[in-house]
């Protein structure tokens, strides 16, 4: 498997600081639905209610001093294949992934990821679009949110989005609670052919599938007391 991402390259996007990769229909219509029904098709105590959006965990508790891993069921095992063949986690294989899914108005504040995934995220977007917004870190004097902000991504349902290194370290990113969402020039990966500057889009549930890959991992033997 290569670990340079060489077959990224076209999708890498210029206007955004390094680095972020966006691949527009990364996943077909009929992919999409698979998965959606997939996720619905969970126990309900998978799913854990936060405010603003709920989630579901997958491939087991990231923890600093390592997470215990689970197998990822084979629907999600397919898509963490298809992502981590990308060389998106050079060379190794995605094994957590975290399923959030917002109603129109819901959001995630901004936030940084943390260590625990450094130094890449994917993100596989479904059944709606959102705008994931970045933000220079917080500092003591105390400045605005508006002020740190630094730009937008449009993330439309069936893309794929690779964040990685400094974007992924140096900023932080959210979505804002909104049911819609007005582009501007601000939003780094507008494409001739879609949206403008200008343009309303109204947002709809949408899932999103957040690929990673954690480093630190602890074998099941070792948690149990076996050998
Ligand atoms: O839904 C998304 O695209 C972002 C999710 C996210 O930032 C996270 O789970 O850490
Ligand atoms: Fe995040």
């Amino acid at each position: 498997m290569s670990h340079d991402l060489q077959d990224l390259e076209p999708y890498r996007l210029h206007q955004a600081p390094r680095t972020a990769y966006y691949i527009p229909d990364f996943i077909s219509v009929s992919e999409e639905s698979y998965l959606l029904q997939q996720v619905y098709k969970a126990p309900k105590p998978k799913w854990t209610q936060l405010s603003g959006r709920r989630l579901q965990n997958w491939g087991g508790m990231p923890h600093p001093r390592g997470m215990l891993v689970e197998k990822l069921p084979c629907w999600l095992d397919t898509y963490a294949h298809k992502v981590s063949s990308l060389g998106v986690f050079e060379g190794r294989e995605a094994n957590h992934v975290l399923v959030n899914e917002y109603t129109p108005g819901d959001g995630i504040m901004p936030h940084e990821d943390g260590p625990l995934y450094f130094p890449t995220v994917s993100t596989v977007s479904l059944g709606s679009h959102t705008v994931l917004d970045f933000y220079r870190p917080r500092s003591p004097d105390g400045t605005t949110e508006e002020s740190r902000y630094e730009l937008s991504l449009l993330l439309e349902a069936r893309s794929l989005l690779v964040l990685r290194e400094e974007l992924y370290e140096r900023l932080l990113h959210g979505i804002r609670p909104l049911t819609s969402d007005t582009v501007t020039s601000r939003v780094a990966n507008l494409c001739p052919q879609g949206p403008r500057p200008g343009d309303t889009l109204t947002r709809g549930t949408r899932v999103s599938l957040t690929i990673r890959h954690v480093p630190k991992v602890l074998k099941n033997s070792i948690f149990l007391g076996k050998r």
